[in-house]
Protein backbone atom coordinates (compact mmCIF):
# COMPACT_ATOMS: atom_id res chain seq x y z
CA UNK A 1 0.00 0.00 0.00
CA UNK A 2 2.86 2.52 1.10
CA UNK A 3 4.76 1.75 -1.64
CA UNK A 4 5.14 5.67 -3.05
CA UNK A 5 8.78 6.86 -3.33
CA UNK A 6 10.13 8.68 -0.72
CA UNK A 7 13.93 8.80 -1.59
CA UNK A 8 15.01 12.63 -0.83
CA UNK A 9 17.75 14.61 -2.25
CA UNK A 10 20.22 12.51 -0.05
CA UNK A 11 19.04 9.50 -1.52
CA UNK A 12 17.84 8.58 1.99
CA UNK A 13 14.02 7.23 2.55
CA UNK A 14 12.47 10.20 4.35
CA UNK A 15 8.77 10.06 5.59
CA UNK A 16 5.98 8.60 3.75
CA UNK A 17 4.11 11.55 2.14
CA UNK A 18 1.01 13.12 3.36
CA UNK A 19 0.09 14.56 0.38
CA UNK A 20 -0.30 11.34 -1.24
CA UNK A 21 -1.02 9.07 1.44
CA UNK A 22 -3.48 10.00 4.60
CA UNK A 23 -1.20 10.64 7.29
CA UNK A 24 -3.51 8.34 9.49
CA UNK A 25 -3.01 5.28 7.35
CA UNK A 26 -1.19 1.98 7.59
CA UNK A 27 0.80 0.87 10.94
CA UNK A 28 2.15 3.39 12.25
CA UNK A 29 6.26 3.84 12.14
CA UNK A 30 8.08 6.73 13.84
CA UNK A 31 6.97 10.03 11.77
CA UNK A 32 6.08 7.73 9.23
CA UNK A 33 9.50 6.75 8.33
CA UNK A 34 10.62 3.50 6.97
CA UNK A 35 11.51 0.02 9.11
CA UNK A 36 15.31 -0.82 9.62
CA UNK A 37 14.78 -3.51 7.51
CA UNK A 38 13.94 -1.68 4.46
CA UNK A 39 17.02 0.66 4.62
CA UNK A 40 20.34 -0.14 3.78
CA UNK A 41 21.90 1.92 6.58
CA UNK A 42 20.86 3.80 9.43
CA UNK A 43 21.94 6.99 10.81
CA UNK A 44 19.53 7.10 13.80
CA UNK A 45 17.57 4.14 14.70
CA UNK A 46 14.42 4.81 16.97
CA UNK A 47 13.35 2.06 18.72
CA UNK A 48 11.08 1.17 21.68
CA UNK A 49 11.09 -0.26 24.81
CA UNK A 50 8.30 -1.69 26.11
CA UNK A 51 9.48 -2.38 29.65
CA UNK A 52 7.87 -0.77 33.12
CA UNK A 53 8.32 -3.31 35.59
CA UNK A 54 11.03 -1.06 37.31
CA UNK A 55 8.05 1.31 38.56
CA UNK A 56 7.76 1.95 42.13
CA UNK A 57 4.21 3.69 41.25
CA UNK A 58 1.80 3.60 38.19
CA UNK A 59 2.53 1.58 35.48
CA UNK A 60 2.14 1.34 31.89
CA UNK A 61 5.37 3.38 30.25
CA UNK A 62 5.30 -0.40 28.63
CA UNK A 63 3.05 1.03 26.24
CA UNK A 64 5.01 4.41 25.74
CA UNK A 65 6.77 3.50 22.54
CA UNK A 66 3.89 3.21 20.28
CA UNK A 67 1.63 5.78 21.84
CA UNK A 68 4.40 7.81 20.78
CA UNK A 69 4.61 6.57 17.57
CA UNK A 70 1.10 7.03 16.76
CA UNK A 71 1.38 10.41 18.05
CA UNK A 72 4.01 11.35 15.49
CA UNK A 73 2.36 10.55 11.98
CA UNK A 74 2.23 14.32 12.51
CA UNK A 75 5.37 15.14 12.38
CA UNK A 76 6.36 16.97 9.22
CA UNK A 77 9.97 16.62 7.00
CA UNK A 78 10.67 20.11 7.83
CA UNK A 79 11.73 21.72 11.26
CA UNK A 80 12.08 25.49 11.33
CA UNK A 81 12.95 26.10 14.80
CA UNK A 82 16.41 24.59 13.63
CA UNK A 83 16.50 25.25 10.15
CA UNK A 84 17.24 21.59 9.21
CA UNK A 85 15.55 18.81 7.34
CA UNK A 86 16.27 15.67 9.77
CA UNK A 87 15.44 13.07 8.11
CA UNK A 88 16.95 14.22 4.57
CA UNK A 89 20.37 15.40 6.73
CA UNK A 90 19.81 11.24 7.57
CA UNK A 91 18.87 7.76 7.01
CA UNK A 92 16.51 7.59 10.69
CA UNK A 93 14.50 4.26 10.97
CA UNK A 94 12.28 2.75 13.18
CA UNK A 95 13.75 -0.52 14.33
CA UNK A 96 10.81 -1.65 15.92
CA UNK A 97 10.42 -2.71 19.69
CA UNK A 98 12.94 -4.80 21.66
CA UNK A 99 11.69 -7.80 23.20
CA UNK A 100 12.67 -7.11 26.87
CA UNK A 101 11.40 -9.64 29.84
CA UNK A 102 8.73 -8.17 31.77
CA UNK A 103 9.32 -10.55 34.65
CA UNK A 104 12.99 -10.00 35.35
CA UNK A 105 14.57 -6.97 35.68
CA UNK A 106 18.25 -8.23 35.42
CA UNK A 107 17.50 -9.50 31.92
CA UNK A 108 15.83 -6.82 30.85
CA UNK A 109 18.77 -4.75 31.43
CA UNK A 110 20.78 -7.30 29.51
CA UNK A 111 18.67 -7.42 26.59
CA UNK A 112 18.57 -3.53 26.16
CA UNK A 113 22.15 -3.02 26.46
CA UNK A 114 23.13 -6.03 24.33
CA UNK A 115 20.25 -4.56 21.57
CA UNK A 116 21.72 -1.11 22.02
CA UNK A 117 25.03 -2.24 20.90
CA UNK A 118 23.79 -4.17 18.70
CA UNK A 119 22.02 -1.05 16.82
CA UNK A 120 24.93 0.84 17.25
CA UNK A 121 26.96 -1.27 16.16
CA UNK A 122 27.92 0.41 12.49
CA UNK A 123 28.09 3.92 13.91
CA UNK A 124 24.22 4.33 14.29
CA UNK A 125 23.27 6.27 16.88
CA UNK A 126 20.03 5.22 19.13
CA UNK A 127 17.21 7.01 20.16
CA UNK A 128 14.81 4.92 22.40
CA UNK A 129 10.97 5.52 22.92
CA UNK A 130 8.84 4.45 25.93
CA UNK A 131 9.90 2.47 28.77
CA UNK A 132 10.50 3.09 32.23
CA UNK A 133 13.70 4.95 33.71
CA UNK A 134 15.49 1.66 34.49
CA UNK A 135 16.52 1.34 30.96
CA UNK A 136 18.75 4.19 31.36
CA UNK A 137 21.36 2.68 32.72
CA UNK A 138 21.73 -0.07 30.29
CA UNK A 139 21.60 2.45 27.22
CA UNK A 140 24.27 4.58 28.82
CA UNK A 141 26.25 1.72 29.44
CA UNK A 142 25.84 0.91 25.52
CA UNK A 143 26.70 4.81 24.69
CA UNK A 144 29.77 4.65 27.03
CA UNK A 145 30.98 1.39 25.42
CA UNK A 146 30.56 3.09 22.05
CA UNK A 147 31.92 6.35 22.92
CA UNK A 148 35.22 4.88 24.21
CA UNK A 149 34.68 7.03 27.26
CA UNK A 150 32.57 7.81 30.05
CA UNK A 151 29.83 10.04 28.45
CA UNK A 152 28.14 13.49 29.83
CA UNK A 153 24.37 13.69 30.21
CA UNK A 154 21.70 16.07 30.45
CA UNK A 155 18.80 14.53 32.30
CA UNK A 156 15.36 16.15 31.84
CA UNK A 157 12.93 15.52 35.02
CA UNK A 158 11.18 16.16 37.73
CA UNK A 159 13.41 13.11 39.97
CA UNK A 160 16.70 12.75 40.12
CA UNK A 161 16.86 9.36 40.16
CA UNK A 162 19.94 8.82 42.25
CA UNK A 163 18.46 7.10 44.90
CA UNK A 164 19.92 3.86 46.31
CA UNK A 165 17.37 1.12 46.34
CA UNK A 166 13.58 0.29 46.95
CA UNK A 167 12.52 -2.75 48.39
CA UNK A 168 16.14 -3.47 48.51
CA UNK A 169 16.01 -3.59 44.94
CA UNK A 170 19.20 -2.03 43.14
CA UNK A 171 17.68 -1.34 39.47
CA UNK A 172 14.64 0.45 39.27
CA UNK A 173 13.42 3.84 37.49
CA UNK A 174 14.11 5.67 40.60
CA UNK A 175 18.00 4.60 40.76
CA UNK A 176 19.85 4.23 37.57
CA UNK A 177 21.76 7.56 37.36
CA UNK A 178 23.12 6.38 40.70
CA UNK A 179 24.24 3.20 39.63
CA UNK A 180 25.50 4.43 36.22
CA UNK A 181 27.66 6.70 38.50
CA UNK A 182 28.75 3.83 40.28
CA UNK A 183 30.03 1.95 37.33
CA UNK A 184 32.52 5.06 35.70
CA UNK A 185 30.40 5.36 32.74
CA UNK A 186 29.14 8.85 33.30
CA UNK A 187 31.44 11.95 32.88
CA UNK A 188 30.89 13.40 36.56
CA UNK A 189 32.77 16.71 35.03
CA UNK A 190 29.21 17.08 32.80
CA UNK A 191 26.30 15.60 34.36
CA UNK A 192 22.91 17.23 35.04
CA UNK A 193 19.34 17.25 35.83
CA UNK A 194 17.30 20.13 34.24
CA UNK A 195 13.77 20.08 35.53
CA UNK A 196 13.78 18.82 38.81
CA UNK A 197 11.06 19.59 41.58
CA UNK A 198 8.77 17.65 44.05
CA UNK A 199 9.40 16.41 47.67
CA UNK A 200 12.15 14.36 48.27
CA UNK A 201 12.57 11.57 51.02
CA UNK A 202 14.88 13.98 52.75
CA UNK A 203 18.14 16.63 52.44
CA UNK A 204 20.11 13.73 51.99
CA UNK A 205 18.98 12.80 48.22
CA UNK A 206 20.49 16.20 47.41
CA UNK A 207 23.84 15.96 49.55
CA UNK A 208 23.96 12.23 47.76
CA UNK A 209 23.33 13.60 44.10
CA UNK A 210 26.02 16.83 44.38
CA UNK A 211 28.85 14.35 46.34
CA UNK A 212 28.04 12.23 42.58
CA UNK A 213 28.78 15.22 40.81
CA UNK A 214 25.03 16.45 39.84
CA UNK A 215 24.60 20.16 38.35
CA UNK A 216 20.76 20.91 39.13
CA UNK A 217 19.17 23.44 37.47
CA UNK A 218 15.45 22.75 38.91
CA UNK A 219 11.78 23.91 37.45
CA UNK A 220 11.80 27.17 39.24
CA UNK A 221 15.61 28.27 37.68
CA UNK A 222 14.12 27.18 34.17
CA UNK A 223 11.62 29.44 35.35
CA UNK A 224 13.44 32.31 37.30
CA UNK A 225 16.55 32.25 34.89
CA UNK A 226 14.66 31.85 31.84
CA UNK A 227 15.39 29.25 28.77
CA UNK A 228 18.61 31.46 27.22
CA UNK A 229 20.58 31.63 30.86
CA UNK A 230 20.31 27.96 31.49
CA UNK A 231 21.37 26.55 28.03
CA UNK A 232 24.59 29.07 28.43
CA UNK A 233 25.10 26.92 31.73
CA UNK A 234 24.53 23.51 30.47
CA UNK A 235 26.56 24.15 26.70
CA UNK A 236 29.45 25.67 29.20
CA UNK A 237 29.27 22.31 31.11
CA UNK A 238 29.42 19.65 28.39
CA UNK A 239 31.69 21.29 26.19
CA UNK A 240 32.80 19.07 23.00
CA UNK A 241 32.28 15.86 25.44
CA UNK A 242 30.29 12.56 23.98
CA UNK A 243 26.61 13.71 25.68
CA UNK A 244 24.04 11.32 26.01
CA UNK A 245 20.40 13.17 26.73
CA UNK A 246 17.77 11.12 29.07
CA UNK A 247 14.47 13.03 29.09
CA UNK A 248 11.92 11.63 31.56
CA UNK A 249 8.16 13.19 29.85
CA UNK A 250 7.26 14.14 33.88
CA UNK A 251 10.12 16.38 33.64
CA UNK A 252 6.91 18.72 32.11
CA UNK A 253 4.54 19.82 34.06
CA UNK A 254 1.18 17.61 34.52
CA UNK A 255 -0.69 19.88 32.31
CA UNK A 256 1.71 19.16 29.44
CA UNK A 257 2.14 15.86 30.45
CA UNK A 258 -0.40 13.92 32.09
CA UNK A 259 0.40 10.62 30.80
CA UNK A 260 2.72 9.38 33.37
CA UNK A 261 3.43 7.46 36.57
CA UNK A 262 4.56 9.57 38.90
CA UNK A 263 3.56 13.13 38.31
CA UNK A 264 4.95 16.37 40.05
CA UNK A 265 3.10 19.74 40.23
CA UNK A 266 5.14 22.82 38.99
CA UNK A 267 6.86 21.62 35.71
CA UNK A 268 8.17 23.14 32.77
CA UNK A 269 5.95 23.85 29.41
CA UNK A 270 6.62 21.95 26.82
CA UNK A 271 7.85 25.17 25.08
CA UNK A 272 10.14 25.23 27.59
CA UNK A 273 11.60 21.76 26.97
CA UNK A 274 11.71 22.10 23.23
CA UNK A 275 13.40 25.58 23.58
CA UNK A 276 16.51 24.05 25.41
CA UNK A 277 16.70 21.60 23.34
CA UNK A 278 16.73 23.80 20.16
CA UNK A 279 19.53 25.56 22.35
CA UNK A 280 21.57 22.39 22.45
CA UNK A 281 22.90 22.61 18.26
CA UNK A 282 26.45 21.36 17.70
CA UNK A 283 27.07 19.26 20.61
CA UNK A 284 28.53 16.16 20.27
CA UNK A 285 24.91 14.14 21.25
CA UNK A 286 25.53 9.96 20.70
CA UNK A 287 21.91 9.19 21.83
CA UNK A 288 18.89 9.90 23.62
CA UNK A 289 16.14 8.47 25.16
CA UNK A 290 12.51 9.64 25.82
CA UNK A 291 11.01 7.69 29.07
CA UNK A 292 7.98 7.38 31.10
CA UNK A 293 5.31 7.86 28.74
CA UNK A 294 2.29 5.99 30.09
CA UNK A 295 -0.55 6.39 27.70
CA UNK A 296 -3.62 5.30 30.46
CA UNK A 297 -3.56 8.60 32.43
CA UNK A 298 -2.98 10.42 28.97
CA UNK A 299 -5.68 12.82 27.68
CA UNK A 300 -5.80 13.54 23.93
CA UNK A 301 -2.64 12.31 23.64
CA UNK A 302 -1.34 15.07 25.04
CA UNK A 303 1.60 13.83 26.38
CA UNK A 304 2.41 11.45 23.01
CA UNK A 305 2.28 14.94 21.02
CA UNK A 306 4.93 16.45 23.60
CA UNK A 307 7.00 13.15 23.54
CA UNK A 308 7.21 13.08 19.89
CA UNK A 309 7.87 16.45 19.37
CA UNK A 310 10.47 15.96 21.68
CA UNK A 311 11.88 13.15 19.99
CA UNK A 312 11.66 14.72 16.60
CA UNK A 313 13.89 17.50 17.96
CA UNK A 314 16.70 15.19 19.58
CA UNK A 315 16.63 13.28 16.25
CA UNK A 316 16.83 17.02 14.64
CA UNK A 317 19.89 17.65 16.68
CA UNK A 318 21.72 14.34 16.11
CA UNK A 319 21.94 15.38 12.31
CA UNK A 320 23.71 18.90 13.83
CA UNK A 321 26.04 17.30 16.06
CA UNK A 322 29.75 18.18 15.53
N1 LIG B 1 11.86 8.05 37.30
C1 LIG B 1 10.68 8.41 37.64
N2 LIG B 1 9.81 8.79 36.76
N3 LIG B 1 10.26 8.42 38.91
C2 LIG B 1 11.07 8.05 40.04
C3 LIG B 1 10.21 8.17 41.27
C4 LIG B 1 10.80 7.47 42.42
C5 LIG B 1 9.93 7.45 43.65
O1 LIG B 1 8.91 6.77 43.66
O2 LIG B 1 10.27 8.11 44.64
ZN1 LIG C 1 10.66 11.38 36.69
ZN1 LIG D 1 13.04 9.54 35.80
Amino acid sequence: MNNLPRVNANGHIGPVDAAQVPRYAGAATFARLPRLDQVEQADVAVVGVPFDSGVSYRPGARFGGNHVREASRLLRPYNPALDASPFENLQVADAGDMAVNPFNINEAIETVQQNALDLTEHGTKLLTLGGDHTIALPLLRAAAERAGSPVAMLHFDAHLDTWDTYFGAEYTHGTPFRRAVEEGILDTEAISHVGTRGPLYGKKDLEDDRRFGFGILTSSDVFRQGVDEVVAKLRDRIGGRPLYISVDIDVLDPAHAPGTGTPEAGGMTSRELLEILRGLRGLNLVGADVVEVAPAYDHADITAVAASHVAYDLITLMGLSA
